[in-house]
């Protein structure tokens, strides 16, 4: 639609729309995280329509969204009887159903419950939603992803540039946090961060930060420290009412904008997140990829080549955990018996 300038009196057209918009489900939208990211989501230009489903009453939080006046359409749908319709033509189900960790909990912890809770939303979204792409941030993403790649092979629909474990945080955590350390302007940071989501498997590749930036050794593992353990900083000071939820909620909205520029044919995007991948011996790993119309295009070999001593080491030393995570995932769904998993 024109606008006439008041100053020239001529007729001026605004930014034309973009090419195309997208249909998003979140499912556990009204969780501790389900319910900003939905509001993030819906102030976004490349969403149309978003659908919200959890097994609680979400028609409150829909009509309340709905009230906003963004043009994305928002809809509540409720209990497993309405969990089809909530995904019939999705472009992208984001999981962020499930329970998150108490104070003295690993998130492994949670795979008793977790893991059934992906396993039955992904085969929904395998019957309902067989080409969109698939956000998985219930925990343990390190074995929920590998479930969710699983449960979409038995189902003859796996297609694993769709499927991704969100670990958008780790980056997001990883750049404030060096950006705070040596007084850098945030918006110029960005420190890849690759390996797994948990404890020792979240490996930030300092020596591979923009800007360049020196640090001492004990710098780095200062660093390292704190943003492996960055989850359970907000799980403590929580103090039993949960995890992260708006910093994850922010993350996950960064991954879905990432994800819909892909679809949309924008050139040059790249985010971390966990995904198959061959970059490693570990069939699930997670790393820079590149994001393109059909999901991934390529995992981003460069971060993993000239790593620092520390970063070599600790690349070697996460892999024994994230491995046992990824089988414990496989062999759940496999109905194997469950392998027992140590982590620290
Ligand atoms: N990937 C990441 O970086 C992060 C992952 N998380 C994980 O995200 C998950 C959710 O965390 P919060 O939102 O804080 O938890 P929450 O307990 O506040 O919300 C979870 C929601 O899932 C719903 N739900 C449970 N079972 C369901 C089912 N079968 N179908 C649909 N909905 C279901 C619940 O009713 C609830 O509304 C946790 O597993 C947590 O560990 C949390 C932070 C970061
Ligand atoms: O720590 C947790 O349990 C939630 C999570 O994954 C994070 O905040 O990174």
């Amino acid at each position: 639609m024109g606008i006439v300038s008041p100053e020239s009196g001529s007729c001026e057209f605004a930014a034309p729309p973009r090419a195309s918009t997208f249909r998003v489900a979140v499912l556990g939208a009204g969780g501790g995280i389900g319910q900003p990211l939905s509001l993030l989501i819906k102030m976004s230009p490349l969403v149309s329509s978003l659908n919200l489903y959890d097994i609680a009453n979400v028609r409150g939080i829909a009509a309340d969204l709905s009230h906003c006046n963004s043009p994305c359409r928002v809809a509540g749908f409720s209990g497993a009887a309405e969990l089809a319709r909530c995904l019939s033509g999705a472009d992208v189900v984001i999981i962020p159903a499930g329970v998150p960790r108490k104070p003295g909990m690993t998130r492994d912890d949670l795979f008793t419950i977790n893991a059934s809770i992906v396993k039955t939303l992904v085969e929904a979204v395998a019957d309902l939603a067989p080409t969109a792409l698939i956000h998985i941030i219930s925990n343990p993403v390190n074995s929920t992803v590998p479930i969710a790649a699983e449960v979409l092979k038995q189902k003859g629909v796996y297609d694993p540039r769709k499927l991704f474990g969100v670990t958008t945080l780790d980056v997001v955590r990883a750049n404030t946090f060096l950006a705070q350390k040596k007084n850098l302007r945030l918006v110029d940071v960005d420190v890849p961060v690759i390996g797994g989501h948990a404890g020792t498997t979240i490996l930030p590749l300092l020596s591979k930060a923009r800007p360049a930036t020196v640090l001492t050794g004990d710098e780095v593992e200062e660093l390292t420290a704190r943003i492996q353990n960055g989850g359970t900083e907000v799980v403590e000071a929580k103090a039993g009412a949960g995890s992260a939820t708006l910093s994850m909620a922010y993350a996950a909205a960064r991954f879905l904008e990432s994800s819909l520029r892909g679809l949309d044919g924008d050139q040059e995007v790249y985010e971390c997140a966990y995904v198959q991948s061959a970059l490693t011996e570990l069939p699930f790993f997670a790393s820079r990829v590149k994001l393109g119309r059909k999901g991934v295009e390529a995992a981003v070999p460069a971060d993993l080549q000239g790593l620092s001593g520390f970063e070599e080491r600790a690349l070697e030393a996460l892999k024994p955990e994230l491995r046992a995570s990824i089988d414990k995932g496989l062999a759940f769904v496999r109905k194997e018996e469950v392998p027992v998993l140590v982590v620290a």
